[in-house]
């Protein structure tokens, strides 16, 4: 592989097209228009001029990865990619359209992969021109630091695609696991349990935001608490994987917290909003309850 596409310039898919870059791909960035992807492109420009700063890269390093990564203002100039990902907004009808239309022009051996984190493969690979080149390449975020990659397969992905984007993963550096096409693949499917559980706990009164993260964090020895992931997540992120895993597997052990549904309802989704299960908006997290 030498040219990779990334459809969506946002947190993840900038982040796809900076590793990306740096492993010596030649990367196209769009996204809605050539000023959003431009706009990505900056912010990855950000990201390597502090790597240069903290002398983790080199200022050569970072300026070859930045001429391997061309903005595009469309899906039109991927017809060059030997793989594209797409990473666009979480919403089925949109990423169903950018398969259309990047359909159009992919070669017919192109490889189509999708960064969703709870929308089925299988389902999503009947709008890809071709289903045996479809599958879910599931990054983390930040995807610079995060060192794994979870592959999806769908019911008709071809032996050979898993492998080649096995390949281009391990090329980034990143570790890589395979997952069946199920709701939360693997990572979400054993996180979201616990910081739902974690929202079942408060909202019972068992213990304060503070207790349960504290005891999450010092007693399982985790980097941080459950309620404060949920917030760094956002809780309607949270809420929407839980849907995903109550409705997928019909088991009500994945049914939401009604304290995480209200939260929601009130438009505290977390860090991103300043208010969650915490105040974000002085310079220390001060929980709210
Ligand atoms: N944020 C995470 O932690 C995370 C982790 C793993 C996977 N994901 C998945 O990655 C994908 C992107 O998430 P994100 O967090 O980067 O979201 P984001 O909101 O930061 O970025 C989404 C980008 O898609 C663009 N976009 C919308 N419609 C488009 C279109 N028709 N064509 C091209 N671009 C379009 C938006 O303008 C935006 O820049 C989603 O499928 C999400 O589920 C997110």
């Amino acid at each position: 592989m030498k040219t990779i596409g990334v459809i969506g310039a946002g947190q993840m898919g900038a982040g796809i097209a900076q590793v990306s870059a740096q492993a010596g791909y030649r990367v196209l960035l769009s996204d809605v228009d050539q000023a959003r992807a431009e706009k990505g492109k900056a912010g990855i420009a950000k990201l390597l001029a502090r790597a240069v700063e903290k002398e983790k890269i080199s200022a050569d390093d970072r300026d070859a990865a930045l001429a391997r990564l061309e903005c595009v203002g469309g899906v039109e100039a991927m017809g060059a990619c030997d793989l594209v990902i797409e990473a666009a907004t979480e919403k089925e009808a949109i990423k169903r359209q950018i398969f259309e239309n990047v359909g159009r022009v992919l070669s017919d051996t192109a490889i189509l992969a999708s960064n969703t984190s709870s929308i089925p493969i299988t389902r999503l690979a009947q709008a890809s021109p071709d289903p045996a080149r479809f599958m879910g390449v599931h990054f983390f975020n930040p995807v610079p630091v995060m060192g794994l990659i979870e592959l999806i397969r769908g019911l008709a992905t071809a032996d050979a695609t898993v492998a080649a984007v096995e390949a281009f993963g391990r090329s980034l550096g990143k570790e890589i696991v395979h997952a069946n096409d199920a709701p939360g693949f693997i990572v979400n499917r054993v996180l979201l349990p616990m910081l739902n559980e974690a929202c079942f706990a408060l909202g019972e009164g068992v213990a304060t935001i503070r207790d349960i993260d504290t005891a999450v964090k010092l007693g399982l020895n985790h980097p941080m608490g459950p309620l404060t992931l949920a917030d760094f997540i956002g809780l309607d992120t949270c809420l929407d994987i839980c849907r995903v895993l109550f409705e997928g597997t019909g088991d009500p052990k994945f049914r939401p917290a009604p304290l995480l549904v209200k939260y929601v309802e009130a438009g505290w989704v977390g860090k991103k909003c300043g208010r969650g299960f915490y105040d974000w908006t002085g310079p220390e997290p001060v929980p709210t309850r």
